[in-house]
């Protein structure tokens, strides 16, 4: 990773070489050897300037885009969903306004993380449940690994099931629904529809419903 453009990086990642998905790790492997210039490695979480010290709202996403994410090792980044997740970040505080969807565009997230559930991109953006599972201790540990957490934001089901899974939550205790507020396990979780470009483009996800979610976090951040 270039430390001139990652910020401090605190939390415990898999190695660029995680065996732990043999379908994820073919699906890479075989990206490496078609577009050896991509990142093709699992994603580490984007953390701000201070990182895990510093992080009060987490974002989860759900796993890296082929020709984002796994392009340029930064979650949302080159990814169509990043244009609305990035813009709305910096509408509340949460990242200035510098994202241009590559690295080396300035783009600072404030007190905010963003952490996929699954690190790895799958093929067709749809991990295996196992994959999920599999993956959850690096989610596990990102979560428990930010002491001055107060909100979370879940983007889509997948992201928040495996989120309530790492916190020991019974799903039907914290049932995904768009803009649902949850306090559970000693954490506040806020939902919404993940912020893909199939959403957006449908109308399941409006910019005005991505706000409401992020105004509900940066009320429980601020107060
Ligand atoms: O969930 C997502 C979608 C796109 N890019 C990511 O890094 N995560």
């Amino acid at each position: 990773m270039d430390a001139a453009l990652f910020p401090r990086h605190d939390v415990e990642e898999p190695p660029r070489d995680c065996p732990l998905c043999p379908r994820l790790v073919e699906f890479r492997e075989t990206w490496a050897a078609k577009e050896p210039s991509w990142h093709n490695a699992p994603v580490p979480a984007f953390l701000p300037p201070g990182g895990a010290a510093a992080v009060k709202l987490a974002v989860i996403g759900l796993a890296p885009g082929l020709r984002g994410a796994n392009r340029t090792g930064r979650p949302f980044t080159g990814d169509y969903a990043g244009d609305l997740l990035y813009a709305t970040l910096a509408k509340f505080g949460f990242a200035n306004d510098r994202f241009a969807a590559r690295v080396d565009d300035g783009l600072e997230l404030r007190e905010t993380a963003i952490v996929n559930a699954v690190r790895c991109v799958p093929p067709e953006n749809k991990p295996t449940p196992a994959e999920i599972n599999t993956c959850r201790q690096y989610l596990k540990t990102a979560i428990n690994g930010f002491p001055n957490l107060d909100v979370i934001v879940t983007l889509g089901r997948i992201a928040h099931d495996s989120t309530l899974r790492a916190l020991g939550v019974k799903l039907r205790d914290a049932p995904f629904r768009h803009g649902a507020e949850h306090a559970v396990a000693g954490r506040h979780i806020v939902s919404s529809y993940h912020c893909s470009r199939y959403n957006t483009n449908t109308g399941v996800l409006t910019p005005e419903m991505f706000e409401a979610v992020f105004e509900k976090a940066a009320t429980v951040v601020r107060g």
